[in-house]
């Protein structure tokens, strides 16, 4: 509920004085509606389809004598005329109001969206860590369609409730005996009515649920489609897909017999409070037919709108839990907030450094419940211009240690210098500015070849475009797609093989100038042949950028200025190549020597 209320406050903040002439414009049409169905009365009267005598209804009676004044024959058009008028105008500002309604609604949607991503890209690289990424998508999607839903409900509960109090307000100046009895009855059937509202909650639970295993199961099989069939685990999946769908539909069914039976209940309800409401009034308090017809007239209109109230809170109360769930997320983003993004940031300049990066015993550890450290106690130096490799076996903590020095990730202990200043908070983005990374799993928008190049300098002309392809050594094979840098890449780039990808995202990565260049498994996927082209472009680098090489295939670093061993989490070795290459007691000759057939020394 604190959450609905929440919600309910950001659509205040969002739509201000369009919500306050909303609920005023809500009061008005259900006051015309009341004096619509007021005058039905007279006009039937007038009209002669009944005889009525209106003289103990109160407004109706000075309402009907001036009419009296009018002749005959104009008297019928005059009350005709003014009943259009009346019912017409209301029309009217309905459809102003359905407008401003779609206006509020779909404009907080936006709101929503745009505040929730903005939040996600704030946060910070460890945010993202402990999270999977289909319950980014779920809350993106599912979560936050069941939200716009949610808080729609709560401005339609609002109308419900205004014009409902309007309508009674109507029937208590009529007969307050008659109608305080009918809110009695009213508020016990809400009272029992209740249960069904839990009953919606807890559903909501279980919709946010299948919808959270529905998105991940999606995008691990759809991820994982290749191995599924390669494999012939299709029939699995089936059966997994079959279970879930089945349970989705339960749940949905569950909720709609639910409200089901709560208007069947307040549909029996109703017409036993109705037959009573008529028994009583006429037998015990003896109220004048015409005034009962009224009040009929206006019950039979109120009481779908109790049951209305009632189906409203039960679809709100189904939505409960993706409130939540988006609230939490938000709070969340919050808290692991890096950094402010705006359209048009006012970027600071990248760092130009002079001397290079230290680590000042750096320790991390992912978990910190678990004993075991990703990196424990690095003391290194990267020089300026000069090529540092990372080598070590698999899970050593080589990305770790990259993530901590572009300040991805804080280490728990130790600090990382820039020319001898800690680069901490906003400073490590001037860091980052000034960076080119290219990661293990290297990603390409789906988009031509062009917009990808652009996205990381959007004012690089076509010839230092067709310059970085060539760094890339995948100028020749652009140059030979039907729409050369035109051509678009397909989902995350899969059109094209491992090793064209991985060309792309090294040309893209160094069209940016950056002043670092760090390479993580960057050509583990070329053949030897673009892997030399690609050795001797990074030579030519040498002395204009710092790059940082992780690489699994020593050949890659032959040309390294420094070479550092990681094991378990710490340095183990740190030199030249040919001096760590000549320990022969020591773990990199070792690693050569596994690789001894591919390296040449
Ligand atoms: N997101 C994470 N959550 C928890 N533990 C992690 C996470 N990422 C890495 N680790 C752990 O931290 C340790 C170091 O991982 P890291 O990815 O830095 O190794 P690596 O040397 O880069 O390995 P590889 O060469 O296989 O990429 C490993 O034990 C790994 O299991």
């Amino acid at each position: 509920m604190e959450h609905l209320l929440l919600y309910i406050k950001k659509m205040h903040h969002f739509a201000g004085k369009k919500l306050t002439v909303n609920l005023i414009g809500m009061v008005v049409i259900s006051f015309l509606e009341g004096i619509g169905i007021f005058l039905l009365i007279p006009v039937l009267g007038l009209i002669g389809v009944l005889d009525l005598h209106t003289d103990g209804i109160p407004f109706v009676a000075d309402l009907v004598s001036p009419l009296k004044t009018i002749p005959d024959g104009m008297r019928l058009l005059v009350v005709l005329g003014g009943f259009i008028l009346l019912i017409a105008g209301q029309a009217y500002l309905q459809r102003k109001q359905t407008h401003l309604n779609l206006d509020i609604q779909h404009g907080f949607i936006r709101y929503l969206r745009m505040e929730m991503y903005q939040g996600l890209l704030q946060a910070k690289w460890a945010f993202y860590l402990q999270r999977r990424r289909s319950d980014f998508y779920n809350i993106m999607t599912n979560e936050l369609s069941r939200v716009s839903q949610g808080a729609y409900l709560a401005m339609r509960l609002m109308t419900t409730i205004l014009f409902t109090a309007v309508q009674i307000g109507f029937a208590l100046w009529l007969s307050a005996q008659l109608t305080i009895m009918v809110l009695i009855c009213g508020l016990a059937l809400a009272v029992y009515a209740s249960r069904f509202i839990k009953r919606s909650k807890s559903i909501g639970d279980e919709t946010s649920e299948l919808a959270q295993h529905y998105m991940g199961g999606m995008t691990d099989h759809f991820n994982g489609m290749k191995d599924i069939k390669s494999n012939r685990s299709e029939a699995q999946h089936l059966t997994w897909f079959r279970a879930l769908c089945g349970k989705m539909e339960y749940n949905l069914v569950h909720f709609g017999k639910t409200q089901a039976t709560s208007q069947y209940i307040y549909k029996v309800a109703s017409v036993i409070i109705i037959t009573l409401f008529v028994y009583v009034s006429l037998e015990v308090f003896h109220v004048q037919a015409e005034k009962l017809m009224l009040i009929i007239i206006i019950f039979t209109r109120l009481w779908p709108k109790f049951s209305t109230l009632q189906s409203n809170w039960e679809q709100i109360a189904q939505t409960l839990p993706a409130f939540k769930n988006l609230a939490d997320l938000q709070k969340d983003c919050e808290l692991a907030k890096e950094l402010e993004v705006h359209d048009n940031p006012a970027d600071g300049d990248p760092v130009s450094m002079e001397q290079g990066i230290e680590c000042r015993g750096i320790t991390y550890r992912y978990n910190g419940s678990q004993s075991s450290y990703a990196l424990k106690n690095i003391n290194l130096s990267i020089p300026v211009n000069r090529m540092t490799a990372i080598v070590g076996k698999s899970g050593a903590g080589k990305s770790t240690l990259i993530d901590i020095i572009i300040g991805l990730i804080q280490p728990d202990e130790g600090e990382v210098l820039v020319d001898g200043r800690n680069l901490a908070g906003d400073d490590s983005f001037s860091l980052r500015r000034s960076v080119s990374y290219v990661s293990q799993d290297p990603f390409l928008f789906h988009a031509s070849i062009r917009e990808n190049l652009l996205i990381a300098a959007p004012e690089a002309t076509e010839a230092q475009m067709w310059e970085a392809l060539q760094f890339s050594a995948s100028d020749e094979f652009v140059r030979n797609l039907p729409q050369g840098l035109d051509t678009i890449l397909g989902d995350r780039g899969v059109r094209l093989s491992g090793g064209e990808r991985q060309r792309i995202v090294l040309a893209r990565a160094v069209l940016r100038k950056p002043g670092i260049l760090i390479l993580d498994e960057a050509t583990s996927a070329l053949d030897s042949e673009n892997e030399a082209k690609i050795q001797g472009a990074l030579d030519r680098l040498r002395g204009r950028m710092t790059i940082i090489v992780i690489a699994h295939r020593l050949s890659t670093i032959r040309s390294a200025d420094q070479v550092v061993v990681l094991e378990k989490g710490e340095v183990i070795q740190r030199g030249g190549y040919q001096q760590l290459s000549a320990d022969m007691k020591g773990t990199f000759s070792k690693l050569l020597h596994f690789q001894s057939d591919k390296v040449v020394p």
